[in-house]
């Protein structure tokens, strides 16, 4: 079977190659594709059965898709009006890949703020929880991260990150749990303390 980087459009199997998105820094389609080809083999599947034919390149780039957040510009705008109270998008449903056994966890996010000079595009708040969630995370680095930018990018006067999700490495394996949640959360600034704005973040 021959690999080529050529293949691109392939691998992803997009509609429309001038859709392509670029993938996340590191990113190596063909080797993903012929580690998953030895993978197949080391569990002792046989690489000619018609179905696995072609699925070293299926789950190359189905872990490229998911490891790669798509592309957006972070648009803010001028907080002209001094606009004081709580921004809070809730119910972000987002997917992640679990950092110690690569099996998917998700579940939703709810990201608020208290603006300061700036606004951000509401859909921003979306778009940042999958820039990290599209990486091999640990759901508490996550939550982190998600906060941080925030606070890097638009110096509010407070946020609030909550995220709950399942993983599917207690569901399906393990200790087999299906259905539990976990939570996790980031409070800053004026938000750090427990109180009224804080109390419209689901809990
Ligand atoms: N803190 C944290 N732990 C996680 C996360 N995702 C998975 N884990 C845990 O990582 C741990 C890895 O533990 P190990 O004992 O090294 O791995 P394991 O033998 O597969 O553990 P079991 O899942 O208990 O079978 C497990 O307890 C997982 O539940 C996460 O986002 N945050
Ligand atoms: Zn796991």
């Amino acid at each position: 079977m021959s690999i080529t980087s050529a293949s691109l459009p392939d691998l992803l199997a997009f509609d429309d190659p001038e859709t392509l998105p670029a993938l996340a820094p590191g990113i190596d389609l063909p080797r993903a594709q012929a580690a998953i080809a030895e993978f197949l083999r080391a569990l002792g599947r046989d690489e000619t059965d018609p179905h696995l034919l072609d699925t070293p390149r299926r789950v190359a780039a189905a872990y490229a898709e998911m490891l790669t957040p798509r592309e957006t510009s972070w648009t803010t705008f001028p907080n002209d009006d001094g606009y004081q109270g709580l921004v809070l998008v809730k119910d972000i449903p987002f997917h992640s890949l679990c950092q110690h056994h690569l099996l998917p966890f998700r579940g939703v996010a709810h990201v608020g703020y208290l603006p300061g000079e700036r606004l951000f595009g509401l859909s921003k708040l979306a778009r940042g929880v999958e820039l990290f969630a599209r990486d091999l995370q640990v759901q508490e680095r996550l939550t982190q991260q998600v906060a941080d930018w925030l606070e890097d990018t638009l110096a509010p006067r407070g946020v609030g990150v909550v995220m709950e999700a399942e993983h599917m490495c207690m569901s399906l394996r393990g200790v087999q749990t299906a259905g539990t949640m976990t939570r996790t959360s980031v409070f800053t600034g004026l938000l750090s303390d427990d109180g009224p704005l804080r109390g419209q973040f689901p809990h």
